[in-house]
């Protein structure tokens, strides 16, 4: 089965309400229902069960029989998608890492109207990216809620998380979409989400496949030092990882519509 590798180059992909593509999107698989895994990450409250509960009814998207609680299976276009739903809570986020490995891609949501827990939502994001099992792993930023009245635009949200440089610091190609899951009961899911999902899908490179779930927490470093209170206080913090961070090849950016 032939692969169709694009060169690794900045992109830009419109849509509406001023989201925003960029950074490294350059790999096409052409393999047919190719199963992946996606870890629904953010904090709590963000709207994650939410998105996901939507994304259930979204056109041209099929729900496939459950393997596990917390886990929903959709086929999307010719992939098999396991979405994982992660609790986003502080002491929760200590367990985020132990699915790392094992995921293809993520989806980070964020409560755009939430503007108190920006700067949370900033670290949490920092840690993970920087993560070495998630590094150049696509993310799709979910801009929720943007039916509030205090709901920031994803040009807005690009600043207040300095996403251009936790992007390209981890080369990891992204793309930030707005949306509202709090649509009414029949509802699915905005337009944009669906349309986030697709690029978020077609990013995920063909090889190599992410390997198996580590048995074991990550080795010693400042990490390990740090005391399980302290972790499950601080949830996914800023910490940096032994190896995590990568020097900005300078290339990409940010580029946004208008
Ligand atoms: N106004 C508005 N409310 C929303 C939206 N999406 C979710 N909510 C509400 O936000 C609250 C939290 O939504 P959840 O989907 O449970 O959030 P979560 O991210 O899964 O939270 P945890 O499971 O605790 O990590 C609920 O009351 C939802 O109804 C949205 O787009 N707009
Ligand atoms: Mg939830």
């Amino acid at each position: 089965m032939g692969r169709v590798w694009g060169a690794l180059e900045p992109a830009v992909v419109s849509g509406p309400q001023g989201s925003t593509a960029f950074l490294w999107d350059a790999h096409i698989p052409l393999s047919l229902h190719r199963k992946v895994t996606l870890l629904v990450l953010g904090l709590d409250n963000a709207g994650k069960t939410s998105i996901i509960m939507d994304l259930d009814r979204g056109e041209g998207v099929e729900v496939l029989p459950m393997a596990q609680p917390a886990q929903t299976r959709l086929r999307v276009e010719r992939f098999e998608v396991t979405l994982l739903d992660l609790p986003g809570a502080p002491r929760s986020r200590s367990a985020w890492r132990s699915h790392y490995s094992a995921a293809h891609g993520l989806l980070f949501v964020l409560d755009s109207s939430d503007l108190a827990r920006m700067e949370e939502a900033r670290r949490v994001l920092s840690r993970v990216l920087s993560h070495p099992d998630v590094s150049g792993k696509p993310l799709l930023l979910l801009a929720n809620k943007q039916d509030t009245a205090s709901a920031l635009l994803p040009c807005e949200l690009i600043e207040r998380l300095s996403l251009e440089r936790l992007v390209n610091e981890n080369r990891s190609p992204c793309r930030i979409e707005p949306c509202a899951a709090k649509r009414g009961p029949t509802a699915g899911p905005p337009r944009t989400t669906l349309q986030g999902l697709r690029w978020l899908l077609r990013t995920i490179p063909a090889a190599p496949a992410p390997q198996p779930a580590a048995a074991s927490p990550p080795g010693p470093g400042p990490r390990a030092a740090r005391g399980r209170r302290e972790e499950e206080e601080e949830g996914e913090g800023e910490e940096e990882r032994p190896g995590a961070a990568k020097p900005s090849r300078g290339a990409g950016g940010i580029r946004r519509r208008g």
